[in-house]
């Protein structure tokens, strides 16, 4: 028989944690809530985690952006406070905007601008690499776990990364990358997971780079290629053979040469390689110019079409 599922941590509107007060509900994901909360200097996201749940995640995003809010990292939520509150842990952290999922579902094509979405994924990259710096694979890379920044802190250019409770250390304390287990589960969402998951291989820095290299086309065509197809071993069949057919995958208006090069690159790495990061950045800066479509505005700033969605 299955466990039923956890009960989630209901935090009513007025009540209060610590010195946080609860505003209301943002959304709820697998293991716990995220709450709109307030204090005196301004508004925060509460994410909330009941002690006796099985999968402890709160744990690893607390020590994720910690370890990040001392190095003062780019595109990562700042830690105010965290701690445990009666049967619950929390940690409060910056409030951040809209996802890219969701700004990407407001438009009647389903995608970002050109131009802005190959700005927004060099953002993006970026903030993997600062990841991966710190020693940590996200393994959950997708358009709903990236936000821009909230318009009242002027943060309208700024792309942050959420979720980390997937995520894995993938060096030991002395900064050596650790053994490859030799089978590893599914981790992820089918969607966007890279071959090595489909393969229950155990994922590295290449794996978290080419799912970001998936997200990078539907933000830019508005789709994936294996969009429609539900079985799992069906869509990493579908994420092989595009290999073969490249330009199937990079629609117009995605830069076909530029992001064949980066596959054709992810492609060459394996679990221990660092990846080249600079170069994909010098590729998608190569595509931005070649568009000769403007950086800015965003599709979300003032006089822009997704304008309505941020306000
Ligand atoms: N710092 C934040 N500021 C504003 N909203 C946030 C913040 N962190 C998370 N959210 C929102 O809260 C919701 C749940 O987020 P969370 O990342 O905890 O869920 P999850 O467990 O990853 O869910 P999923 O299972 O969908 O991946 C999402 O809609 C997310 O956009």
């Amino acid at each position: 028989m299955t466990a039923p599922p956890p009960e989630l941590v209901q935090l009513p509107p007025g009540s209060m944690v610590e010195r946080w007060t609860i505003t209301k509900k943002l959304g709820e994901g697998g293991c716990g809530a995220v709450y709109l909360c307030t204090d005196a200097t301004g508004k925060y996201a509460l994410k909330v985690e009941g002690i006796s749940e099985q999968m402890q995640v709160l744990k690893m995003e607390v020590l994720v952006l910690g370890e990040l809010t001392k190095r003062g990292s780019r595109h990562f939520c700042k830690i105010e406070d965290k701690g445990r509150y009666g049967s619950f842990n929390y940690v409060v952290m910056t409030l951040v905007g809209k996802s890219l999922q969701d700004l990407r579902k407001g438009t009647p094509q389903q995608s970002l601008s050109v131009a802005c979405s190959l700005s927004c994924g060099i953002q993006a990259l970026e903030a993997l690499e600062d990841l991966h710096n710190i020693g940590y694979l996200h393994r959950d890379v997708k358009p709903g776990n990236y936000t821009i920044g909230r318009a009242e802190l002027n943060e309208l250019r700024k792309v942050y990364i959420l979720d980390f409770g997937m995520a894995r250390k993938f060096t030991d304390n002395n900064g050596i990358i650790r053994k490859p287990r030799a089978a590893a589960g599914f981790r992820g969402t089918v969607r966007y997971a890279p071959i090595a998951c489909h393969k229950n291989q155990e994922l590295g820095r290449k794996d978290d780079v080419e799912v970001w290299l998936y997200m990078q086309v539907e933000l830019t065509v508005g789709r994936v290629p294996w969009k429609e197809i539900t079985d799992m071993n069906a869509v990493g069949q579908a994420k092989q053979a595009i290999r073969n057919t490249p330009e199937k995958m990079f629609l117009p208006p995605c830069p076909v040469n530029e992001l064949k090069e980066i596959m054709r690159m992810v492609d060459s790495w394996d679990y221990f390689a660092d990846p080249n990061y600079s170069e994909c950045y010098r590729l998608m800066k190569q595509a931005l110019s070649n568009c000769r479509k403007p950086e800015f505005p965003y599709d979300w700033e003032p006089g822009m079409p997704l304008n309505y969605m941020v306000k």
